[in-house]
Parts: structure tokens; C-alpha cells; sequence
């Protein structure tokens, strides 16, 4: 007689095993090895942080669920018949919410829950913090991926802590710029076509200037114009002068170019009617004019008013950024303005002009009005984050958009830097004449000056 099927022997049970846990060793090592050999944290956490943690979810995960009360208690009729059946045995074990496999990521992992019937996304947010304590990992994070299913991604490492600064390859897309890293461990890009207009506040010493310098490094070797309004003198953008097409160092100038500028907007807005377009990108190449990114830090500066003789100058200043911001996306323009304090106390054209700015980026902050400006609106669960951005993380920021909040780090990029590669691209400068002549450049001009004019012609 033929047996189709016999029980396997210890022996060959354990041989099975050991095939199987030899064969996952040499893949995660095939798979880390290239990270393992640059020591990298991310290939020690993948081969053996990763599957220590796997199975403390799958210990603690019932517990877990029933101390965060995400476990619900099976339908009284059952009980009922259960315990008629069973003759006294224990109640049957409450449903908790059902797991999907975990996926590693190169700081840590991430499952998909399936919520209970009554619960909603905010209860395993206000579970979180719970989470990442009986895991043991840095921090997690509960988004809604679908209806009736959340998103649990945990951050084992904390990829903020030590970012690393990638290669640079070529210029990358236009208007694109990679300035740091996510919590999630992906680039932070700040790309002007997704997200035109920007507020970045934060505290002295918190990163702001870094983010500007990594900014104006990335832009710089781009075919776009920069242009800059320092209102303390021209102190911090002064550096980058050569690359910037204008740069306006007082309020009065910065009246005359966000004018200028506001002109420049007309004028291709014309050129987008007649070439019936909705935009400047719909425009043929060889027609489409050249993106300005106006970068305006501190704007306090422009705002506020110590006496009756700035108030009209500091409502014009006003007035100019907010219309174009309203009108400038689509024409090209993108704003990027940073500020140590925004408050509603700066005016009314503040709270304007917040609305108007898409991308928010929040350092540490000593005032919860500023914090409150620049998350409150979009999202006002990120506010707690932006407020325990510990000191010694200078360069740390929640970015809030509508799509949602995460903590991010600008790359170290020090002023010497930017201050470099913008005079390496100063013949990229695009000589816009409107705004050369609001900041009353010098008509007879340095040689960068001739060069442009040499180029435009
Ligand atoms: N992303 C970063 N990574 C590491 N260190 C950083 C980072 N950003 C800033 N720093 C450190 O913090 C210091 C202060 O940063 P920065 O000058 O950008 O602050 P700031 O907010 O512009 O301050 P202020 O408003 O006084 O000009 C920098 O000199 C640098 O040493």
C-alpha cells in the first residue's frame, strides 16, 4: 500500500525550521549588507530590532488593546449562550481590533488596523503614545488609510537625530528642492509647483536661516530668479546678493519691489489672456517666463508700526504680499517668508496673508501665538509636537499642510555654504529690470551686472 502522507519526525521538523531561519539570515543580510558595511543604523535596526520588535507587538497587542479601551466585550446574547454551554467557564475573551502584517521601513514599521464597529481613527491616536512606550521605539503615528482602517507607523529610530545629508545629483526638477529629512526617514522637499507659498516661523536659533540657506543652495543652480526682502539691512540675504535678481533691505524699498513685482504679475498675466493659457506653464518653452521666489525674512519688519508716519508704509507692505501671493502661483511667483514672532498683534493683513501661504514650516517657538498662526488653522493637532521641539534640535519643525502634519529636519547647511554656491551661479542671475530699478540698483553696474545684461540681450 502507498502512503500519500506521513507525519513528519522531529527531526525533520526542527531541519525545517533551521532551513528557513538560515534562509531569511542570508536574505536580510544580502538585503542590509551594502547598508551594514557604511554601518548605517537603519541595516542594524532592519536585521535585528525589526523582528525583536514584531514579536513584542504580537505579545503586547491584546493587552494593549484592552488597557487603551480599544477592546470591545463580545454581544451579551453570546456570553449568555457560552457560559450556558460551558457550565460556568470563563466569559469568552473580548474582541480587539484585528492586525494586518507588519512592513519594516528603514526607521521602523508600519501595520494596517481594521477598527471594531463604534470606534473611530481618534481613539488609537490618544493610543499612541501608549504604543510607543510598550514597544519600546521612538514615536508612533496613527493616520486613516481607508474607511474603517487606520495607518499604526512606528519610528524605531529617530531619523532626526542625526540626518544625513544625500548626494547631490544634478539640479533636480524645477522649483524642486530637497532641504532635510522627514520623521519617516524620506526627503523633505520643498517644491513650489505642489506648494507655492511657504511661512516659516521659529524662535532665534531654531533653524530658520539654515532652512533659507538650504533653500537658496538648491534654487540657485535652477533657471529662476531669486529675490530677496531684508528688512534688518539686508543682514541675512545681503550674503546671497550676487544670485539675487533684487534685493530690497528696508521697508520703503520693499514697498517699491513687492510694486514692482506686482507689475511683473500684470504683465504676464496679459501674455497668459492672449495666449488664451490659465497659467504661465501653459505656455510653449521658448515663451514661458522665468519663476521669481521671493524670499522675505522676518516679516515683523515689514508689519509692525511704531509710529502714524509707517502705518501706510507697513499697510502697503502688506497689501503687495498678499495679492501676490492671491495671484502669483499661477503667474510664476512663489513667496517664502520666514519670521521669528507672527502674531495677529503684527495686523489684520497677517491673518490675510496666512491663509494665502500654503506650506508651513514650525520651529521651536517660545510663544504659542506664533506656534498657534502657523499650525492652528491647518492643523491643530501638530500644535503640541511644534511645542516640545527640544533646544539642542535646532533645525527640528513640524511642516503642516492640508494634507496633513510631520516632523522634519532641515540639512545643516552653514551661510558659508549658500553664500558659495550662490556666487558659483551668480551668471544664472536673471536680470528682471522692473525689480532691479524699484531697489535702485546702479545702472553702470559690477561685471555680474554687465553679464546679465550681455545675456538678456
Ligand atoms: N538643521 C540643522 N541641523 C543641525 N544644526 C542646525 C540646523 N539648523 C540650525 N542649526 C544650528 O543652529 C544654529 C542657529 O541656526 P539659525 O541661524 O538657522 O537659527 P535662526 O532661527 O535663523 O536664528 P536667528 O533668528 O537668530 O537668525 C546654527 O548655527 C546651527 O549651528
Amino acid at each position: 500500500m502507498i502512503t500519500l502522507a506521513s507525519t513528519p519526525s522531529a527531526g525533520q521538523t526542527w531541519l525545517s525550521w533551521f532551513l528557513v531561519a538560515a534562509a531569511v539570515l542570508v536574505s536580510g543580510l544580502l538585503l542590509a549588507g551594502p547598508a551594514l558595511r557604511r554601518r548605517s543604523p537603519a541595516a542594524w535596526w532592519l536585521l535585528l530590532g525589526f523582528p525583536v520588535t514584531c514579536l513584542r507587538v504580537a505579545r503586547t497587542w491584546r493587552p494593549l488593546m484592552a488597557g487603551c479601551g480599544l477592546a470591545v466585550s463580545r454581544k451579551a446574547a453570546l456570553t449568555v449562550v457560552s457560559g450556558l454551554l460551558a457550565h460556568g467557564a470563563p466569559p469568552p475573551h473580548p474582541r480587539v481590533p484585528r492586525r494586518g502584517g507588519m512592513r519594516p521601513t528603514a526607521h521602523g514599521f508600519w501595520f494596517p488596523v481594521r477598527l471594531l464597529p463604534g470606534q473611530t481613527p481618534e481613539d488609537f491616536v490618544k493610543a499612541a503614545s501608549a504604543m510607543a512606550h510598550d514597544w519600546r521605539v521612538h514615536a508612533v503615528r496613527v493616520t486613516t488609510a481607508e474607511p474603517g482602517v487606520v495607518r499604526v507607523t512606528a519610528t524605531a529610530l529617530d531619523p532626526l537625530r542625526q540626518p544625513r545629508v544625500p548626494r547631490q545629483r544634478g539640479t533636480g526638477p524645477l522649483l524642486r528642492v530637497v532641504v532635510g529629512v522627514l520623521e519617516s526617514g524620506a526627503p523633505w522637499v520643498v517644491d513650489l509647483r505642489k506648494i507655492p507659498h511657504w511661512l516659516i516661523v521659529g524662535a532665534t536659533r531654531s533653524g530658520k536661516s539654515t532652512l533659507i540657506n538650504a533653500l537658496v543652495a538648491g534654487f540657485a543652480p535652477q533657471p529662476v530668479a531669486l529675490v530677496g526682502i531684508d528688512c534688518k539691512g539686508g543682514m541675512e540675504l545681503s550674503l546671497y546678493e550676487r544670485r539675487l535678481s533684487a534685493l530690497a533691505t528696508d521697508r520703503a524699498q520693499a514697498v517699491k519691489l513687492l510694486a514692482a513685482l506686482m507689475d511683473l504679475t500684470s504683465a504676464r498675466m496679459e501674455v497668459c489672456r492672449a495666449a488664451r493659457v490659465r497659467n504661465i506653464w501653459g505656455l510653449p518653452d521658448e515663451e514661458r517666463p522665468v519663476p521669481v521666489v521671493v524670499i522675505v525674512d522676518e516679516i515683523a519688519e515689514l508689519f509692525l508700526v511704531a509710529n502714524r508716519s509707517e502705518k501706510d508704509e507697513a499697510q502697503a507692505a502688506a497689501t503687495g504680499l498678499v495679492r501676490l501671493a492671491q495671484l502669483g502661483a499661477a503667474l510664476g511667483v512663489y513667496l517664502v517668508v520666514a519670521g521669528q514672532r507672527v502674531g495677529s498683534d503684527l495686523g489684520p493683513g497677517v491673518t490675510a496673508l496666512r491663509a494665502q501661504l500654503g506650506g508651513r514650516v514650525c520651529h521651536r517657538v517660545t510663544d504659542s501665538g506664533t506656534a498657534e498662526m502657523a499650525l492652528g488653522d491647518l492643523n491643530p493637532d501638530a500644535l503640541e509636537a511644534a511645542q516640545t521641539i527640544p533646544p539642542d534640535q535646532a533645525g527640528t519643525a513640524v511642516l503642516a499642510s492640508a494634507d496633513g502634519w510631520e516632523r522634519a529636519r532641515s540639512h545643516l547647511v552653514p551661510e558659508e555654504r549658500a553664500e558659495e554656491i550662490a556666487a558659483m551661479y551668480a551668471h544664472l542671475t536673471p536680470y528682471l529690470p522692473g525689480l532691479a530699478d524699484a531697489v535702485g540698483e546702479p545702472a553702470d553696474g559690477t561685471a555680474v551686472h554687465i553679464e546679465r545684461l550681455d545675456r538678456d540681450a
